[in-house]
């Protein structure tokens, strides 16, 4: 098994047959890119009946608010953060200044089949018959080793932003856990890989950096497909164009709007298992437009290394069993990389009832098939 998340990927690499595309020269989708309602899940309109709560983080009830946004969401919009506009500026600008470069020199800095960092498509294209419309850069750590051969003049400038952007992040996000474990009654007690003082900070992060070109037949295309992040939780930056959509049971995909200076919050399939399954993980995908190109920056945040994470004691009711066994962030997204929208099904401790259930699955981890 995987002992870091660097290493997460090594036994299911992604091994895409397609080129990359230089979007510029593209006059009309590419029959590789068209996608149909039956190459998404689940398909459907989108509705603006209802909205994801934006919560100002002074306001004497925010901690009140984020469970409630938690438990009926898995996602909210924030204000009043305290990260500096001007830092959020600054990672736009870095991350259209990458995505601008001519592909041959964008390559120069691909992500390997079994890696973590770097260009190159996301993760989970490789379960998706379609190509998306989008383009990722993923940095674990320090950016260094690929902007050097980005901008082998003058990578340093554009480090150092990746750098401050991943510093506050990383504080931003403990205060996070704290609050959306706080709405659930946890205290820092209860979480022993929170450290001594409670800063979480062992913790990790990898960022993820999202291009969607402007799209001639936005209908036809996806951006980034529906998913959950593999986080415990994850902090997502979009500029002022729209397309990020979450899945609200029973009402359908959500737009949730740009808001000046706001950051959206989701819960990740981490954080749903250690709330025994009281916070949902929220389904998302990114949506393309005809005229106008969209960035987004979201900082996937998850526990150190080594680190199990299992539905924490004091939320399992005193008759009921756990509802996941243990397991560490890089086994879990080796498990996602190879069962993507099936993954929490496999970390499961019962078996769905009408499933079929094979446990010869590796390390006798169960197997729905
Ligand atoms: C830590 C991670 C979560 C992620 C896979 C990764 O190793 C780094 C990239 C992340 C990302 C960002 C875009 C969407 C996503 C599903 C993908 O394909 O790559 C997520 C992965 C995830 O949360 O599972
Ligand atoms: O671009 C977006 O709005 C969504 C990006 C996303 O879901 C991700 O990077 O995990
Ligand atoms: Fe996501």
């Amino acid at each position: 098994m995987p002992s870091s998340i660097g290493d997460a990927f090594i036994a299911h690499p992604i091994n895409l047959h397609h080129k990359h595309q230089d979007f510029t020269l593209l006059q009309e989708v590419p029959d590789s890119y068209t996608w149909t309602q039956s190459d998404d899940y689940p398909s459907g309109d989108s509705v603006i009946s209802e909205s994801v709560p934006v919560i100002d983080l002074n306001h004497p009830n925010a901690l009140q608010l984020i469970g409630h946004a938690c438990k009926t969401w898995g996602v909210f919009q924030v204000i009043n953060h305290n990260i500096p506009i001007k830092l959020l500026d600054n990672i736009e600008c870095v991350s259209r200044s990458l995505f601008s470069l001519p592909i041959q020199q964008k390559l120069k800095a691909a992500r390997s089949p079994h890696g973590v960092s770097g260009y190159g498509f996301a993760r989970i294209s490789s379960h998706f018959s379609k190509l998306m419309w989008s383009e990722g850069f993923t940095v674990l750590g320090s950016p260094l080793e690929h902007f050097c051969k980005l901008w082998p003049q003058d990578y340093s400038k554009y480090s150092n932003v990746i750098e401050d952007y991943e510093k506050e992040m990383k504080i931003l996000a403990g205060s996070f856990m704290w609050l959306m474990l706080g709405s659930l009654g946890i205290s820092k007690e209860d979480i022993k890989w929170a450290g001594p003082k409670g800063d979480f900070k062992e913790d990790r992060g990898a960022l993820q950096l999202n291009y969607y070109p402007a799209c001639p037949d936005p209908e036809r295309a996806m951006g980034l497909a529906a998913h959950t992040d593999s986080t415990l939780l994850t902090i997502l930056y979009q500029n002022c164009t729209s397309g990020l959509q979450v899945l609200k049971d029973g009402v359908g995909w959500v737009t949730v709007p740009p808001v000046h200076g706001a950051l959206v919050v989701n819960v990740g399939d981490l954080l749903h298992m250690l709330s025994n399954g009281s916070y949902p993980s929220v389904l998302h995908r990114a949506m393309v437009n005809r005229t106008q190109d969209r960035i987004s920056v979201a900082y996937l945040y998850g526990p150190p290394n080594g680190v199990q994470i299992s539905p924490l004691p004091k939320l399992v009711g005193p008759c009921q069993t756990p509802l996941y066994r243990p397991v560490t962030w890089s086994e879990y997204l080796s498990t996602k990389a190879k069962h993507f929208d099936k993954a929490l099904l496999y970390v499961k401790t019962c078996a769905p009832v009408n499933g079929v259930v094979d446990v010869s699955d590796h390390d006798n981890r169960v197997k729905v098939v």
